[in-house]
């Protein structure tokens, strides 16, 4: 009943007592209300000479019947053409929106991270004239997605004109794909070899990939060329990327490949109290050493916990005593140990890697390809869940076990012969615990 259509249908209504319906006509026929807040009432028409006469001469008018209909005074804003589309929105609500919280300022800074955050901030600072390309490498969870938001929050800030590209590795591959499908590879490329600033997120991805690599050099060197700042990050230094185009690999080095080692004591400390804080709230001492000496490596999991515990603290109030949390941060370990991924969220992720139909994975596709895929997924299956390959087979279209068997057997020799079938059995690994995080 209050939408601003509805309010305008009765301000309309109510003007013609003052004038000509021929008058209402003329000059409101396309106006559109926008919105109406506290203090300010919003009309939209599509024509400048309307617009400008409406602000001229009925804005009293209008006022005249907010006025009648809600016993207060309006602001009427009155927007023209092309004026609607950026109304209202801050300027930057679409950089890079829900990545707000990724600033330099909310890094906590330790020995662990020191250099990581020293060399994005010269870079942030000084984009294409300190290090170039910044490679940030490091195990999930350490910081590096912060650091690169950072990166693009800081630059954007002293540079609101700047194109700054924000993409993951896997994405990359994805859209590629999905470009040259539709012919649009023309597009793809004036999207990433025309950035200002190229942030690309965890690059291992693109390794092993024939297009996205060939991509990627190009876009580089485009990039490069015309000195624009490039920064990766990724799950491992350049020279431990095994299926990498070597010409991919020297180029990720020609900058400064810096690590982020996992937080010492005294930063989990910090980024505890940090977190915490932020949320307006206390934790106990002995609450925080707990959560710092239990949760070592990952800080993702720091605050996944931290939330955890600041929420049952919320909830319990001031009665909350340390035992209880304790007992609260000791189950939800004990959770996470006793949790196993499902078969259905393997097969997925080994089809997301090789970009092969889960179906296909599961039922006869028989390129080599496939053939690969399949048991690699029963191999992951069989190592990272509790069933029988009689069950295994199951999922494989009613596959024998002794199929389920010689395929883990080969799998277990490939990974012996060649550290590349090693690496993809790494990554696939790591994609599906960090779907647990
Ligand atoms: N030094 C730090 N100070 C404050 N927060 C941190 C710090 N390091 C990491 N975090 C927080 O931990 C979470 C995980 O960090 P982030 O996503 O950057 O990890 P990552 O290294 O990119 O992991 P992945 O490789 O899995 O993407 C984020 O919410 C981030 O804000």
């Amino acid at each position: 009943m209050n939408s601003p259509a509805d309010i305008w249908a009765k301000v309309l209504t109510l003007m013609e007592g003052e004038m000509t319906a021929t008058t209402i006509n003329t000059w409101f026929d396309d106006a559109i209300a926008v919105s109406l807040d506290e203090d300010t009432f919003v009309l939209h028409t599509p024509s400048n000479f309307k617009r400008d006469i409406i602000v001229s001469r009925y804005v009293p008018a209008i006022q005249k019947a907010l006025h009648e209909l809600f016993s207060a005074d309006f602001k009427v804003t009155v927007l023209g053409e092309g004026e609607l589309e950026g109304y209202g929105k801050p300027a930057d609500e679409t950089f890079l929106p829900g990545t707000e919280e990724y600033t330099f300022e909310r890094f906590v800074v330790g020995a662990s991270n020191k250099f990581a955050h020293a060399a994005a901030l010269a870079v942030a600072e000084r984009p294409a004239q300190t290090y170039n390309p910044l490679f940030i490498y490091g195990e999930s969870g350490l910081g590096k997605t912060h650091l690169l938001y950072a990166i693009a929050h800081k630059i954007h800030a002293g540079n609101p004109n700047f194109r700054i590209v924000y993409i993951k590795g896997d994405s990359f591959t994805n859209e590629l794909i999905q470009a040259i499908r539709e012919g649009r590879n023309q597009e793809f490329r004036e999207k990433y070899r025309y950035a200002d600033v190229f942030l690309m997120d965890d690059v291992q991805f693109i390794a092993g990939k024939e297009s996205s690599q060939e991509e990627m050099f190009h876009t580089f060197n485009t990039l490069y060329e015309a000195g624009r700042q490039i920064v990766f990050t990724a799950d491992r230094p350049p020279k431990e990327m095994l299926r990498l185009d070597d010409r991919l690999r020297t180029r990720f080095e020609w900058g400064l490949p810096v690590d982020i080692q996992p937080p010492d004591y005294e930063t989990r400390v910090a980024i505890i109290k940090n977190k915490a804080i932020r949320r307006g709230m206390n934790l106990p001492d002995p609450v925080l050493q707990y959560i710092a000496d239990n949760i070592t490596s990952n800080v993702r999991q720091i605050e996944g916990t931290v939330n955890k515990i600041l929420a049952f603290q919320e909830l319990m109030g001031e009665s909350v005593d340390v035992d209880t949390v304790t007992r609260a941060v000791r189950d939800m370990f004990k959770d996470k140990a006793d949790f196993l991924p499902s078969s259905d969220v393997i097969i997925e992720e080994v089809s997301k890697f090789y970009n092969i139909d889960a179906e296909a994975i599961r039922g006869q596709g028989r390129t080599k390809d496939t053939a690969l895929a399949r048991q690699i997924a029963m191999y992951q299956i069989r190592r990272m869940t509790n069933l029988s390959l009689k069950e295994i087979g199951r999922e494989f279209d009613n596959r024998d076990h002794t199929t389920v068997m010689h395929s883990i057997e080969r799998v277990e020799k490939l990974m012996k012969q060649s550290p590349e079938v090693a690496e993809v059995i790494k990554d696939i690994n790591t994609n599906i615990n960090a779907r647990y995080e």
